[in-house]
């Protein structure tokens, strides 16, 4: 694996980190000798396709299942049922990707239960369903809630006991795109207090934006890891600019780019669409502007995550 983001251990200490985890059932390599380092307050995520061993990685992480080999540190500490560790246990949150609520509590005795549970006040419940948007249906019956108000309750109970470190398996499942906002809204103001935050997407598009830095998981192994403007610079995926201009200036256009290295230059109704080597990006840019105006409009589209993705995975 290479971390294609040096600056991150430089600028903060790891909180989270794996050496050689490997967890195995039977002939089943869920997890399969990964390297890890996630920094103080770092919003990383971790995607992969289903069966990639994710939730198994997030379950060693939090000591739920004992590692097949290796080790995982979390705030200095090995993660073991030792003393040390339930300390740090303590200042964890976790989402699980199913998480199990009782239908016949509420909002609020949900959170009641799961303070008491953790041994945290339940004082601070009502605050938090505020937080997630459910302080009017706090003294609703579980069994009475959408999808979506599952989820932010389950994402509640992580927060229970102010938890410097999150682990977050698919919590935007299931939620609307504005709960998906307020959630990452909320993910930020924590990092802004030194959270660290390992949440799990197949929403690539969602992820792509907000996380710091990301790591690629295909059969238990981390293939890339680093931020997403790095992944794509280390995959070399080409760049497509979208250049409007009148019909009668295509000519010009493929003119003015035919000295370079580009792919396909394609003529549409009100644009031309050009694919280019991203280290040719600025002579095409140079080349447009020497068009003299007949550029109407220029955009740039960057390689999506999900190019990222399927170029690492596939
Ligand atoms: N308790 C278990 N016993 C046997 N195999 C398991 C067990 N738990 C997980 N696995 C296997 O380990 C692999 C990784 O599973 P895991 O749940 O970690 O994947 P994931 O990346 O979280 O997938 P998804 O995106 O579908 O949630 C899969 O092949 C799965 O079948």
């Amino acid at each position: 694996m290479e971390d294609t983001s040096p600056a991150r251990t430089e600028a903060s200490p790891a909180v989270i980190v794996a050496r050689g985890a490997k967890k195995h059932y039977g002939p089943i390599r869920a997890v399969d000798g990964v390297d890890l380092e996630i920094g103080a307050g770092e919003l990383f995520g971790l995607i992969g396709h289903n069966g990639a061993g994710k939730s198994t990685m997030f379950k060693m992480m939090l000591g739920l299942i004992p590692a097949s080999a290796g080790e995982i540190r979390i705030d200095g500490a090995a993660v073991a049922g030792n003393g040390d560790f339930r300390a740090v246990r303590r200042k964890i949150g976790y989402l699980p990707e199913n998480v199990v609520l009782y239908d016949n509590l509420t909002g609020l005795e949900t959170l009641h239960f799961f303070a008491r549970l953790k041994g945290v006040p339940t004082a601070g419940a009502p605050a938090l369903l505020e937080r997630v948007g459910l302080a009017e249906a706090a003294r609703r019956r579980v069994r009475e809630y959408s999808k979506g108000m599952r989820q932010r309750l389950g994402f509640a109970q992580a927060l229970l006991g102010n938890p410097r470190i999150l682990f977050l398996d698919e919590p935007t499942t299931g939620l609307d795109p504005e709960a998906i906002r307020s959630f990452y809204a909320i993910l930020r103001q924590l990092k802004g207090t030194g959270v660290t935050t390992v949440i799990t997407s197949h929403i690539l598009a969602e992820i792509q934006e907000r996380v710091d830095r990301l790591a690629i998981m295909t059969a238990g192994k981390i293939q890339a890891c680093g931020t997403v403007q790095a992944l794509r610079e280390q995959m070399d995926l080409p760049l497509w600019f979208t250049v409007r201009v009148a019909p009668e200036d295509f000519a010009a256009v493929r003119a003015a780019l035919g000295h370079l290295p580009v792919g396909a230059v394609e003529a549409r109704d009100d644009h031309v669409a050009v694919q280019c080597r991203r280290d040719a990006k600025m002579a095409v840019i140079e080349a447009l502007a020497s068009l003299d105006g007949k550029v109407r409009d220029l955009t740039v589209r960057e390689p999506s995550l999900e190019d990222v993705f399927f170029g690492f995975s596939d």
